[in-house]
């Protein structure tokens, strides 16, 4: 028996070596940018990635030793790193003839997205190629986030709902002098602005709470390092149970979902008035036109989709609205000036609406420079849809894609004191934007995949971060002023800080 051991032992022994030579040899043929050489037997640089949590910071020193456009090995898989806007342009024009060209507009499959068959349906992980992912895209984009759903009508009297809301919440905490937990306050609202678009729904509390933690839960473990993403061979065997957890995650998330298809089909039954909501717009869809054409958007796909914008909606803008109020009780001139703005502009006005934003320029510098300095997707996951060809280097078809936007958004060439929270350099001259189309500055990304939330956040953050100003002064709770706000991040898909950020508000 003893023997046998030894002897198989022996073959994963040689078998293992075998692969690292043939990875050697494979690797040096094919052109790929530069980074370290040669890796490590099996885990490639994982062992250099430093601390958990850091990584975006790590792949910044690391691009400073190979270069803007590096490669690193994650366990057996080679994933090329873009940390500089110069070598972002180079990818994005490395078309033919130099034309500007999206090659990298793939994304790398997760393990935990193949929990309940969610990778065949989700935005997060079909190809840019694939006529699921263009549909999805065009309903997300033309119909659930369109400015005209969420700027007028029915759209617009949910903003004010959700600032209502905000007030009413922030209000409590004033009059019992409790401290206001930002990114709880910010994501609980944004939830009951989604339910409400979605299906003209909203939770109690106490559900919200809990779908709240579901939603922070399922977004930290996609961005938890997988020893499948890295070994495949090893992916059945779901060695950290992520797969396992997500299942029971996303069981949670479609058993909501289902009831309220349920729901509303009874009441389309019954013959009950029309919601006009997404649902609706869903169903009609599912039983119609649609259909014919091949049950594209059918209720597993949708139910899908829904998931996914309730993690991508919430949580980074509920992360952002907490970077940006560290940066503004952190620089209180700022924060005085923006109060100066709402004062002047808003008058005696309660509430900020969303046709004010346009009035007030030194809120909408604000909110650029915390997009830009405070980057809540640090590092965006793409991959190579074609071979690439640039700055003499090649990046194969399939490789897996970094774009390091949270170095890029900092980059010293593009920007004079990058790692400074300065709004004043976007009053004037500076005409360079979050629109995508600036490579110095991707807070929503870049090409084929950028956010189709940007409409919907654009308009979100600054009326969320007005409301917080306009009616109410902060004061950090009595230990946070004595020892001073503690920025340890963590870096998973979105980047937040690892203890939340609270303060006590003071109604004006
Ligand atoms: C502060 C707010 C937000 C930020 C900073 C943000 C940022 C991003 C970034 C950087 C990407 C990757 C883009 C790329 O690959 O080029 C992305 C993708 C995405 N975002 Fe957002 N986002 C925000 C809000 C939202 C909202 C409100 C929604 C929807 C309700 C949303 C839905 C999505 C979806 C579905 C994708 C995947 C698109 C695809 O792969 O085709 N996001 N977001």
């Amino acid at each position: 028996m003893a023997s046998f051991v030894v002897e198989c032992l022996g073959w994963l022994v040689v078998g293992l070596f075998s692969l690292y030579i043939f990875q050697l040899l494979r690797d040096a043929r094919r052109r790929l940018p530069p980074g370290p050489w040669p890796p490590k037997p099996l885990v490639g640089d994982l062992l250099d990635l430093g601390e958990d949590g850091q990584q975006h910071r790590t792949f910044l020193r690391l691009s400073e030793r190979y270069g803007g456009l590096m490669c690193l090995r994650f366990g057996i898989v080679p994933h090329v790193i873009i940390s500089t806007p110069e070598a972002l342009r180079a990818v994005f024009h490395a078309g033919e003839g130099g034309k500007k060209a999206d090659g990298i507009a793939g994304l790398p499959s997760l393990d935990v997205l193949s929990a309940m068959g969610h990778s065949a349906h989700t935005i997060f992980a079909l190809p840019s190629q694939d006529g699921k992912w263009r549909a999805l895209r065009k309903f997300a984009a033309a119909e659930m986030l369109a400015p005209r759903r969420i700027s007028s009508g029915a759209g617009a009297q949910l903003q004010t709902k959700i600032v209502e809301a905000l007030h009413r919440d922030v209000s409590g905490h004033a009059a019992r002098g409790t401290p206001v937990v930002f990114r709880h306050a910010v994501l609980d609202n944004i939830l009951s602005l989604l339910l409400s678009v979605l299906y003209s729904t909203d939770l109690e509390a106490k559900e919200r709470a809990v779908f709240r933690d579901l939603i922070e839960e399922i977004v930290g473990m996609l961005g938890t390092a997988n020893v499948s993403d890295v070994f495949p061979p090893l992916t059945a065997l779901d060695l950290q149970g992520l797969r396992r957890r997500m299942t029971n995650l996303l069981t949670i998330m479609y058993r909501h979902f289902d009831e309220q298809v349920a729901l509303r089909r009874r009441s389309r039954d019954a013959g009950e008035p029309r919601k006009n909501d997404v649902l609706d717009m869903v169903l009609d869809k599912e039983e119609g036109e649609w259909k014919q054409e091949g049950s594209l958007l059918s209720h597993d796909v949708m139910r899908v989709l829904l998931s996914d914008l309730y993690g991508a909606g919430a949580s980074t803008t509920a992360a952002l609205i907490e970077w940006g109020m560290v940066d503004l009780l952190q620089n209180p001139d700022v924060m005085r000036k923006v109060r100066e703005e709402l004062t002047s502009v808003l008058g005696d006005k309660p509430l900020m609406e969303e046709s004010d934003i346009a009035r007030l320029p030194y809120l909408q510098a604000v909110v650029k420079e915390i997009l830009r300095l405070r980057m809540v997707v640090p590092l965006v996951p793409r991959k190579a849809e074609v071979d690439i060809e640039v700055n003499g280097y090649r990046i194969p078809k399939g490789t897996n894609v970094i774009l390091n936007a949270w170095a890029i958004n900092r980059s010293a060439g593009a920007w004079p004191d990058a790692d400074r929270f300065v709004p004043e350099r976007f009053l004037g001259g500076e005409t360079r934007s979050y629109l995508g189309q600036d490579f110095e500055m991707i807070p929503f990304g870049l090409g084929r995949r950028i956010c189709p939330g940007m409409p919907l956040a654009q308009k979100l953050i600054p009326l969320i971060l007005g409301t917080l100003i306009h009616r109410f002064e902060w004061e950090l709770p009595a230990e946070v002023r004595e020892s001073g706000i503690d920025m340890k991040e963590k870096c998973g898909v979105v980047l937040s800080l690892v203890n939340p950020l609270t303060a006590i508000p003071k109604e004006i």
